[in-house]
C-alpha cells in the first residue's frame, strides 16, 4: 500500500519535472550565474544580501528601465482571477493598453469620479454616526473597505452594489476571499503542488470565487453593451435638461472597439483588484495614525473648519480639495510608513549591471526574479530624518523639493508606476475629509506595537480599533 502511494508520488513529480523541463533548466542556469556573482559580495554565503535597495535606483536600473518591465511568477495565481490585464501583461500588449488606459485618468474624467468619492464618503459618515459616541471601540477597516468597494464598482463598472448599506454580499465576499487565498497560496510553497492545493479545499474554493466574480463582471459588461447599443439605435434625442450620465471606466473600454469582451473583463477586474484594497489600507492607516497623534489631528480639523465652517453637508469641490494641504501631507506620510503595496517584483528580461563600490560590478542575470522592497526604500534615513515616526513635516514643501525623486515610491516609479495614483490621492483626501469633519478619532492601538503585516496589501495585525466622537451636535 505504502509502496504504491510512494511510487505514485514519485511518478507525479517525474511527470511535473518533464513538463517543466525548460523552466527547470533555466532555473539552474540563473542559479549558477547568481552564485558566481554573489560570491563577490560580503555577507553569509547562503543569504546573498544586495546592500541597500538604493542600488536599484542608481544607473542601469530597475524602476526606470523600459526593458525590465515583466512581472515575476509571483503574480501567476492572481492572473487566474484578473487575467493578463494592465498589472500583469508585458511587452507590446502592456505598452498599447497603458497608452489607451492613460486617457481614462485624464483630469476631466477624474472630475466625474470625484462625484462618486464624495457621495460614497458621505454615506460612510452617515453609517459611522451610529457607531460614534460609544465607549466600545470599532475596527474601522471593514467600514472603509466597503466604502472603497462601492467607489471602485461605480467608477469602474458604472453600477452600484451598495455594500455600505448591506447590498450584494456575494460579490463583496468573493473579492475579499480571493485576495486572502492568493496571499495564502503565495506564502505556502506546499500549495504550489496542485493536488495539495485542491485536497486542502482551497483550490476548489478559489476556483468557485473566480467563477462568481468574473461572471458578475461579464454580466455587467453585457448589460452595459446592450444599454449602449439601445441608446445608439434609439431615435429619441437626449433631453438637455436631464443631467448627463457619468462615464464609467467600462463605458470607455466598450467605446474603444479594439477590445474583445474578455479583454475588457481583464481590465475591469484588474481595476477592481488594484483599486479598492490599496486605498482602503491607505485611508485606514491614515485614520489610525491621526488617532494616535491628537496634535496633527487638530491641525487637519482646523484646516477643514477653515474651508467648511460649521456646514456639515456641503460636498467638497476641487478647489476645497486643493486647499487641504496638511491633510495631503498626512496622507503622504501614511503611505511612506505603511505603504499599501510593500513589495513588488520583476523578472529580468536582460542582464542588469550593478556597480559595486569596492569589487567588480555585480551582474543580475536575465531570467532572475527580483523583489523591490518599497517598504524599506521609504524608511531610508538619508531622506527622512525620522524614518520610523509619523512625522508629516517630512512633506513640508521645502523638504520635498530637496529630496531625490526615487526616495518616495509608494506608487512605484518609472514606466510601470501606478496608473491610478491621482485617483487614489483624490479618493483618500475626499473620504478622509468627511471623516475628520464629522468625527474626532482616538486609536486604541499604537504603531509600532500593532505591527503592519504584509499580505497582498499591508494591514495592521490586530485590526484598527478606534473610538469615534461626533464633532457635530446631533
Ligand atoms: C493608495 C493606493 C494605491 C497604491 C499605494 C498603489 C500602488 C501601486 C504600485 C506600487 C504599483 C506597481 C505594482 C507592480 O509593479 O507590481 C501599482 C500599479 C497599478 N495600480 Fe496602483 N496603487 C494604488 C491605487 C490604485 C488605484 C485606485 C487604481 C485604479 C483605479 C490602481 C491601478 C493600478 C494599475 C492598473 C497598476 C498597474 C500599472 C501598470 O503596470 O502599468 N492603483 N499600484
Amino acid at each position: 500500500m505504502y509502496t504504491a502511494i510512494f511510487t505514485a508520488i514519485i511518478i507525479y513529480f517525474l511527470l511535473v519535472a518533464f513538463r517543466k523541463r525548460r523552466e527547470l533548466l533555466e532555473f539552474w542556469r540563473v542559479r549558477r550565474v547568481c552564485n558566481e556573482q554573489f560570491e563577490k559580495l560580503t555577507g553569509p554565503p547562503a543569504v546573498p544580501i544586495f546592500g541597500s535597495t538604493w542600488y536599484f535606483k542608481k544607473d542601469p536600473i530597475i524602476f526606470d528601465s523600459s526593458v525590465n518591465i515583466s512581472k515575476s511568477s509571483q503574480y501567476e495565481k492572481l492572473k487566474e482571477w484578473i487575467g493578463d490585464g494592465l498589472l500583469i501583461s508585458t511587452n507590446e500588449k502592456w505598452r498599447s493598453r497603458r497608452k489607451m488606459l492613460t486617457q481614462t485618468f485624464h483630469f476631466a474624467v477624474l472630475k466625474d469620479y470625484q462625484k462618486v468619492f464624495t457621495a460614497q464618503g458621505k454615506t460612510l459618515v452617515e453609517v459611522l454616526q451610529f457607531r460614534a459616541d460609544n465607549m466600545n471601540p470599532i475596527d474601522i477597516l471593514p467600514y472603509i473597505k466597503r466604502c472603497t468597494l462601492d467607489i471602485i464598482c461605480e467608477t469602474a463598472m458604472g453600477c452600484s452594489i451598495r455594500c455600505q448599506t448591506g447590498g450584494n454580499d456575494g460579490y463583496v465576499n468573493s473579492v475579499k476571499r480571493l485576495s486572502e487565498l492568493v496571499w495564502l497560496y503565495e506564502k505556502t510553497p506546499l500549495y504550489w503542488i496542485s493536488p495539495i492545493w485542491y485536497l486542502s479545499g482551497k483550490g476548489f474554493e478559489f476556483d468557485k470565487h473566480v467563477r462568481s466574480t468574473t461572471e458578475f463582471t461579464r454580466r455587467v459588461i453585457e448589460n452595459q453593451r446592450t444599454e449602449i447599443s439601445r441608446k445608439s439605435s434609439s431615435t429619441t434625442t437626449e433631453n438637455p435638461d436631464q443631467p448627463k450620465k457619468r462615464q464609467a471606466f467600462l463605458d470607455f473600454l466598450i467605446n474603444c472597439q479594439e477590445l474583445s469582451d474578455e479583454d475588457i473583463r481583464e481590465e475591469v477586474d484588474t481595476f477592481m483588484f488594484e483599486g479598492h484594497d490599496t486605498t482602503s489600507s491607505g485611508i485606514t492607516f491614515a485614520i489610525w495614525f491621526l488617532g494616535q497623534h491628537p496634535e496633527y489631528q487638530r491641525r487637519v480639523q482646523d484646516e477643514l473648519d477653515d474651508i467648511f465652517g460649521d456646514d456639515f453637508e456641503r460636498h467638497p469641490d476641487s478647489e476645497d480639495l486643493q486647499r487641504m494641504k496638511f491633510l495631503e501631507q498626512c496622507i503622504k506620510e501614511t503611505l511612506r510608513i505603511t505603504p499599501p503595496v510593500p513589495l513588488i517584483s520583476r523578472k529580468l528580461s536582460e542582464d542588469v549591471k550593478i556597480p559595486h563600490p569596492t569589487k567588480p560590478d555585480v551582474i543580475l542575470p536575465a531570467g532572475m526574479c527580483i523583489i523591490l522592497k518599497i517598504v524599506s526604500i521609504l524608511k531610508d534615513s538619508r531622506f527622512y530624518e525620522r524614518p520610523w515616526e509619523f512625522y508629516p513635516e517630512h512633506f513640508d514643501p521645502e523638504r520635498v523639493t530637496s529630496r531625490e525623486a526615487f526616495a518616495y515610491v509608494p506608487f512605484s516609479a518609472g514606466p510601470r508606476n501606478c496608473i491610478g495614483q491621482k485617483f487614489a490621492m483624490l479618493e483618500e483626501k475626499t473620504v478622509l475629509s468627511w471623516i475628520f469633519r464629522y468625527f474626532s478619532v482616538t486609536s486604541l492601538t499604537r504603531y509600532p506595537d500593532d505591527i503592519p503585516i504584509t499580505e497582498l496589501i499591508l494591514k495592521p495585525v490586530n485590526g484598527t480599533q478606534v473610538i469615534l466622537r461626533n464633532r457635530r451636535k446631533l
